[in-house]
Formats: C-alpha cells, structure tokens, sequence
C-alpha cells in the first residue's frame, strides 16, 4: 500500500475522541464540499468526462451519490476529494479549507483493498486511533465495538491475507467511519459482499448518518443502492454531470422510487453513448439490463493534454 493511500484513511486530529461512541458524532458534523471548475486527470493530462470541469456542492451532512459509465472518472473524483490526485485546473474545498492533500478530515474506502497487511483486523481498524495517540484502551474497546458492528467477531486476530474479499471490504469501512470523521469518500464500497451482507452494511452506514454522522460521497455501479442511501444521485457521463436526481423522501414510496429509477437508468444509458432517449418512454424493469450493460461498458474517451 504507498504512503498516498496510507494518508487517505484520515489522520492527525480526532474529531471522534471523546464521543464515547464511534457513531456519537453529533447532529451537523459533517463538512460542506465545494468543487468549482474542477479538472482532474493523470500526469498532467485530463480525463475527458466527468472530472473535466466540475462545478458542485455538496450539503453539509448530505450523502451524495454518484453513477456513471466505466471509465466515466468516478473514482478520480474520489481520489480528487481524498486529495490524493492535485486538481487540474479549479479548487475543491472541504468546509470552507482548501483541499491540497489528504487530510484527517477525510476518510476513503477503496475500491480495491487497502489494509495494511502486517496488522491484523482489529489494529486496521483501530489504525486512525492509534495515528491520533488515542490511548491504547480506548481505542480497542472502540475498534471491538465496530468489529461487532461490522460483524466481524472472531475474526480481530486475523491477518487480512485470510480474509475474504467482502470481509476485507468491512474492515475498510469500519476503519472509515470509527474516527467519526465529517466527510467519507466511498468508492463501491460494498461491491465484494453478498446481498445480505451488503443490505446490512447499507443499513449501518444510513444508521452511522442518521446519528448526525459525516457528508458522504459515495460511488456505485447499483442504481437501486444509489437511490436507497442517496439524498441525491448524480450521473457523472463524458461531458462533466449529466443529471443531477434528488431523491424524494419518504425513499420508500414506491411511486416516486421507480420514476427516479427510470431517470437515473435512462440517464446513464444516455452517457454510455447509448442513442438518446427521452425520460417519458423509460420504463424502469426494462431498462434495467440495458443500463447494467451500460455501466459496464468500456469507455473509449481516453485522455487528452
Ligand atoms: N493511475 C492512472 N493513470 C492514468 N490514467 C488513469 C489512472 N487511473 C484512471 N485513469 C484513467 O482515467 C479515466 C477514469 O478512470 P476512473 O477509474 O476514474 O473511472 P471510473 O468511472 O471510476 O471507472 P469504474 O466504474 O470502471 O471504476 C479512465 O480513462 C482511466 O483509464
């Protein structure tokens, strides 16, 4: 794992010390994200699509989620977020601060794995703690506590490298959220999980919010993941955000939940290359398949100077 990644899990002053709980983070705790004009890409090339020109904001406490076509520069948003990718061109601030670099304020789970091999489960996930000098005690009652949570009893002395991919996964997200941090970056966090797994991690997650928890940015291939967690769905396409979904509430007012799905599908159709269509027509059962292929589609718009 390099240093840049190490940085991402968010370190220096611990905004959770004291709380009691890892969840008690308190109403409001989360930080507002500004993105204005935001171009990202690599070696100095921008990635045509998504992260070319970015303007948007992100509430206070809001999670935000966000779809779009392989390839569409989900991800480098996030690394652009986590400050582990320099903008371009443009600024992103997290409650009011610059972003310049990753920052204790900020903590990522990874698409891929990011556990620190040589640790067992529960010093990953007690990891942050141990970077802020929390004391020894605490921060193991604490890293307990979401063992539990995530549901990872029995398993505190395992190495990662004995660990399943959907457990890995788990213990990246406790070691996101026990440092009750106010802004968290999640880059298909759930993807390695069964659907029970994944139904119960979703579900910690929306409860860690509900508490007054961090501003969540959160990307996912699943529409229907996006719709449950999202306050609003954003589908990023090849030229910058292509429509922005809020999610009406209550999210289980099936009416409205199958309108916003057909919007978001047919939206992200549209930005895979798909021929256009128009939002009236979508009917969301039979866009499903047709969206997934999209979502998945390689994305032949590669960087340019
Ligand atoms: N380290 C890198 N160096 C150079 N180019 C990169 C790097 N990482 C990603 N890219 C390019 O940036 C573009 C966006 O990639 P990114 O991983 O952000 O897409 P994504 O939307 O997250 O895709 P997926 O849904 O498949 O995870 C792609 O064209 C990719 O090839």
């Amino acid at each position: 794992m390099s240093t840049s990644s190490l940085a991402g899990v968010g370190f220096g002053s611990d905004p959770g010390s004291g709380a009691g709980s890892p969840s008690a983070a308190g109403p409001g705790s989360g930080c507002e994200i500004r993105l204005h004009d935001v171009v990202l890409g690599y070696r100095r090339r921008a990635v045509l699509g998504g992260v070319d020109g970015v303007d948007l904001v992100v509430s206070a406490g809001e999670i935000l989620t966000v779809v779009g076509p392989s390839g569409c520069g989900k991800s480098t948003l996030l690394r652009g977020l986590a400050g582990l990718l320099p903008t371009l061109r443009g600024r992103i601030s997290v409650g009011g601060v610059p972003v310049t670099g990753p920052g204790s304020d900020r903590a990522m789970v990874f698409q891929d794995d990011a556990l620190l091999p040589w640790l067992d489960v529960r010093r990953n996930i007690e990891f942050p703690l141990a970077v802020r000098q929390v004391p020894r005690a605490e921060r193991k009652a604490r890293a307990e506590e979401w063992i539990t949570r995530v549901g990872l009893d029995g398993f505190d002395r395992h190495l990662p490298g004995r660990l399943s991919g959907g457990m890995r996964q788990r213990v990246q997200l406790a070691r996101a959220l026990i440092g009750a941090p106010p802004v968290v970056l999640m880059d298909e966090p759930f993807g390695a999980l069964d659907p029970a797994t994944r139904a119960a991690m979703r579900a910690l997650l929306v409860d860690v919010w509900r508490q007054g928890g961090p501003t969540v940015v959160f990307v996912t291939h699943d529409v229907d993941e996006a719709l449950e967690i999202g306050d609003r769905v954003i589908v990023l396409g090849r030229a910058g955000i292509d429509t922005v979904i809020p999610v009406q509430r209550p999210r289980d007012a099936t009416a409205s939940r199958e309108g916003q799905r057909a919007r978001v599908l047919t939206a992200l159709m549209n930005s895979a290359g798909a021929p256009a269509m128009p939002v009236v027509a979508a009917d969301a059962e039979d866009l499903t398949a047709a969206a997934a292929t999209a979502a998945t589609a390689t994305n032949p718009t590669e960087v340019a100077s």
